[in-house]
């Protein structure tokens, strides 16, 4: 079965919310607060270890209700079920939607073209425990006998931001190993890497679904030439594997066979850090922590398939979303992270979202008459608050955010996370209440500053707490915000699984890249013409 192809704004749900925003525009949330002493009950749910409250938002009962109709009108549930079961849901590729597959259980059954793809994904799965165990153990060594202490991850997009933020992410789990990151074909982003590197102790890992990607490939070859100056072809084998459903183009690039670690075209890109993509997660945390990322994922999706909409997290986040994006008409939403940790979640969720739902053309291939993906952006507080809060506080943009915080630190300073958490609690708060001019003026403002002083309030929030920042409650978290993407692109009615708006500036880049060293021209406006002059004549 096809995903259905509803046009959201043709739905009665739709024009139902579009009569119910101009009833509601103007209510602050405070006024509902005071209204209904059981709101904060009502609109949060409490799952595992997470505790999420949305009644910081500008919503009512019938809000919800209404969103919730709009979901069975667009027929989420069927949607669901389609993914779930290996329906090629990415249309426009022609391939399935499984990342889930790759955190369930070994038992679990999951169908690509009527064949079951677990063996296959535990097949991958052991490969990467058994070398995880090899490397953090000393017991494979380099080409000079020496035990590795240096990961480096070559890749980019979906093949760096995942392994890159959950290593950060999960730091305080990690074992001896030091894992870089290279990902950017600037080459002074790699040089700098290397001068960190002893070639006889580093492993590099090259991830690339496709290993077609410009910028990866060079960032591998430059690897490999500085490796090789002091090593020898021999010794590649020894120190170097891959990650990639391009076989072939693995071995042309001198990986032994042996060092490859598979994935398949059912996994996308930037839902890939479950697959073999994750090995420098493995590695730099070992297996058991990375196993319990995944189980927490796992956790998620049947929490997201089993669960009725009105208690399912993702969908309820989805929904509102939706409110914010689609009636109130803002334009980004903010992510921030009451974790230091978590200093790189929001450019991770970045490509997640933005790469997913960027989209102007519908499922139908007609083009889009509504507003569809969300811009992200975020910092971790507190940091942000002496940042761009000040926007988010006064700022003529509604701007509706995801606070996220833990109810424990990893090192159990108990002073400092309670005057972390006391800010994360404190801003939802501000935001939600703002202070009036009486309040201004009962603090002894001066008359020609009370304006200045006050704040409107009345900005919407989620907050997303979590016991603990632990392997498992992140598998948890970036699971719940993968489903979130997955829920509006139905409602939205796009494909949310392909990316070919990144592929024109690629081509182009190729074909400029010709004109540097030749007298090759193609055509180009005045501009472009004229900065490739510049370029030409100062290099
Ligand atoms: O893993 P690959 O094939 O090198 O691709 C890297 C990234 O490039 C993209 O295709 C486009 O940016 C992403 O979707 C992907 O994560």
């Amino acid at each position: 079965m096809a995903l259905p192809t509803v046009n959201p704004t043709t739905t009665n749900a739709w024009k139902k919310l579009q009569a119910h925003f101009e009833d509601l525009k103007n209510t602050q949330m405070k006024d509902l607060f005071a209204q209904d002493a059981e709101r904060a009950n009502k609109k949060s749910i409490k799952w595992d270890d997470f505790y999420v409250d949305f009644s910081k938002n500008i919503i009512t009962k019938e809000t919800l209700s209404l969103l919730l109709e709009l979901a069975e009108d667009v027929k989420l549930k069927e949607a669901i079920v389609s993914q779930f079961a290996g329906e090629k849901i990415n249309k426009t590729e022609d391939r399935a939607v499984l990342h889930t597959a790759l955190r369930a259980p070994k038992n679990a059954q999951f169908f690509v073209d009527g064949e079951n793809v677990m063996p296959e994904v535990y097949e991958v799965r052991e490969k990467i425990k058994s070398f995880t165990d090899k490397v953090v153990s000393g017991k494979l060594k380099g080409y000079t006998g020496k035990a590795f202490t240096h990961v480096v991850n070559i890749g980019i997009g979906g093949s760096d931001l995942g392994p890159a933020m959950v290593v950060d992410a999960l730091q305080y789990y990690k074992n001896q190993l030091t894992t870089y990151f290279v990902s950017n074909v600037d080459g002074d982003h790699v040089n700098e890497i290397i001068k960190k590197l002893d070639p006889e102790t580093t492993l590099f890992v090259i991830v690339s679904k496709t290993f077609t990607t410009q910028e990866t490939l060079s960032n591998a070859n430059t690897i490999k030439s500085w490796f090789l100056q002091s090593a020898t072809r021999a010794d590649i084998a020894k120190h170097f594997v891959a990650v990639s459903t391009n076989l072939e183009k693995v071995k042309d690039f001198g990986i032994d066979a042996n060092n490859i670690f598979p994935m398949w075209d059912w996994v996308g890109g930037r839902f890939s850090l479950w697959s073999a993509v994750g090995l420098s997660i493995s590695l730099s945390v070992g297996y058991q922590n990375y196993s319990n990322l995944l189980l927490g994922a796992n956790k998620m999706d049947e929490h997201f398939k089993t669960t009725s909409f009105e208690s399912n997290i993702p969908v309820i986040l989805a929904l509102i979303s939706i409110w914010y994006n689609n009636f109130f008409g803002a334009e980004t939403e903010a992510i921030i992270p009451y974790s230091q940790y978590l200093n790189q979640f929001a450019t991770y969720l970045q490509q997640g979202i933005m790469e997913s739902n960027g989209k102007s053309v519908d499922r139908n291939g007609k083009p889009i008459n509504y507003q569809t993906g969300t811009i992200i952006w975020g910092e971790p507080g507190t940091n942000s608050q002496h940042a761009f809060f000040q926007l988010i506080h006064q700022g003529t943009k509604l701007i509706p955010a995801d606070f996220i915080g833990f109810t424990q630190s990893l090192h159990g300073n108990r002073e400092h996370h309670d005057k972390l958490t006391s800010n994360f609690l404190a801003q939802t708060e501000a935001l939600m209440n703002g202070k009036t001019k009486e309040e201004v003026i009962a603090e002894g403002t001066k008359a020609n500053i009370i304006p200045f002083k006050i704040f409107e309030g009345n900005k919407p929030t989620n907050t997303i707490f979590v016991k603990k920042l632990t392997p498992e409650s992140l598998g948890k978290l970036i699971a719940m915000y993968e489903h979130k993407i997955f829920v509006q692109g139905i409602v939205w009615n796009i494909f949310s699984y392909d990316q070919f708006g990144v592929e024109l500036g690629k081509q182009l880049a190729s074909k400029i890249l010709k004109e540097f060293d030749s007298n090759e021209n193609f055509p180009h406006d005045s501009s472009t013409k004229n900065l490739l002059k510049f370029y030409k004549n100062s290099k």
